[in-house]
C-alpha cells in the first residue's frame, strides 16, 4: 500500500503572516491540495504562533469535515497543556508530539522514549481516551527495548524523523545508509505492532528511494520542500508529483 501523503501547512501560513492580509490563504491552499488527491492536512500550532495560529484550527477542521470527509487533520506539538487543549477543542484525527522547546528553530529530533515514558505514557493515555490515533515523533534509530517502552504508551504510531535523510540530497550514499537504519527501525516498531509515519526534508527527489526501503511507511507529512515546489508547479500539480513519488497511481 503506497504511503498516503499529508500537506504540512506550516509554510504557507508563514508566508501569510508576512503581512497583515489573508492571503496567502491556508484553508484554500489546503482546499486545493485535498483536492489534487492529499489524504489529509497536517499543522504545527507553535507557542509562539510564528507560522500556524491557533485561529487557523478550526477552519482547517471545517475545511475536511464540511468538504473533505475522508480525508484527515494532523496536529503536531509539545504535549503541553495548551496543546493538548487544542487538540481536545479542534479534534484532529491524529496527533504527533513532538519533543520540541519553544525556542527551537524546527523540529529536529524524536523523543528518548526511556527517559521520557512517564510523560508519554500519561499524555497518549488522555488521548487515547478521547479516541485520537497518536504517534510519536523518533529519531528513526532507536533499538527494539526502546521501541517497547514507546509501544508500551500505548501510542499507534511512530513517525521517523527524516531530516537526516533529508540533508544527503548531495550524497547518495549516505542517503542509502540512513534509508537502509530507517527500514529497520520501520520493521522492528512494526513488529512491535506499531504503524509508521515519515516526515521533514521530504523531496519529489529523495521519497522514491525512502518508500522503497520502507515500504511499510504508512503517511509522510511534508511541508517545505512541497512549498517551495508549489511556488513553482502549483499547488495542485505539486501535490500530484508528491502522490507519485509516494508510489500512488495518478
Ligand atoms: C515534526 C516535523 O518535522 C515538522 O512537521 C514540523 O512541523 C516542522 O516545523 P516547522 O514547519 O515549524 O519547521
Ligand atoms: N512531520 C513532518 C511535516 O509535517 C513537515 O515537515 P517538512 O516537510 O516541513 O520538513
Amino acid at each position: 500500500m503506497p504511503a498516503k501523503l499529508s500537506v504540512n501547512l506550516n509554510a504557507v501560513a508563514m508566508l501569510r503572516n508576512r503581512r497583515d492580509l489573508p492571503w496567502p490563504s491556508v484553508t484554500a491552499l489546503g482546499r486545493i491540495a485535498l483536492e489534487a488527491g492529499a489524504s489529509g492536512l497536517t499543522v504545527h500550532p507553535r507557542p509562539d504562533q510564528r507560522h500556524v495560529r491557533f485561529s487557523d484550527l478550526q477552519p482547517i477542521r471545517d475545511l475536511i469535515d464540511d468538504e473533505f470527509s475522508e480525508t484527515e487533520f494532523n496536529m503536531e506539538g509539545y504535549p503541553n497543556e495548551e496543546f493538548l487543549r487544542l487538540v481536545e477543542t479542534h479534534e484532529p484525527e491524529q496527533v504527533t508530539l513532538v519533543p520540541d522547546d519553544p525556542a527551537q528553530a524546527t523540529s529536529d529530533h524524536g523523543w528518548d522514549f526511556r527517559k521520557n515514558h512517564n510523560l508519554l505514557g500519561s499524555v497518549v493515555g488522555r488521548l487515547k481516551k478521547k479516541g485520537f490515533r497518536v504517534s510519536l515523533f523518533a529519531d528513526g534509530d532507536e533499538d527494539a527495548e526502546a521501541l517497547r517502552i514507546a509501544r508500551e504508551t500505548g501510542a499507534d504510531r511512530i513517525e521517523l524523523y527524516t531530516g537526516p535523510y533529508g540533508g544527503c540530497y548531495d550524497d547518495p550514499e549516505k542517503a542509502e545508509k540512513i534509508a537502509a537504519e530507517l527500514a529497520r527501525t520501520a520493521a522492528i516498531a512494526a513488529s512491535l505492532g506499531l504503524e509508521v509515519n515519515a516526515g521533514h526534508d521530504l523531496t519529489v527527489a529523495n521519497l522514491p528511494l525512502l518508500v522503497k526501503h520502507v515500504p511499510n511507511i504508512a503517511e509522510v507529512s511534508i511541508g517545505h520542500g512541497l512549498t517551495a515546489d508549489a511556488l513553482e508547479y502549483g499547488m495542485a500539480e505539486t501535490v500530484r508529483r508528491f502522490r507519485r513519488a509516494c508510489g500512488q497511481a495518478v
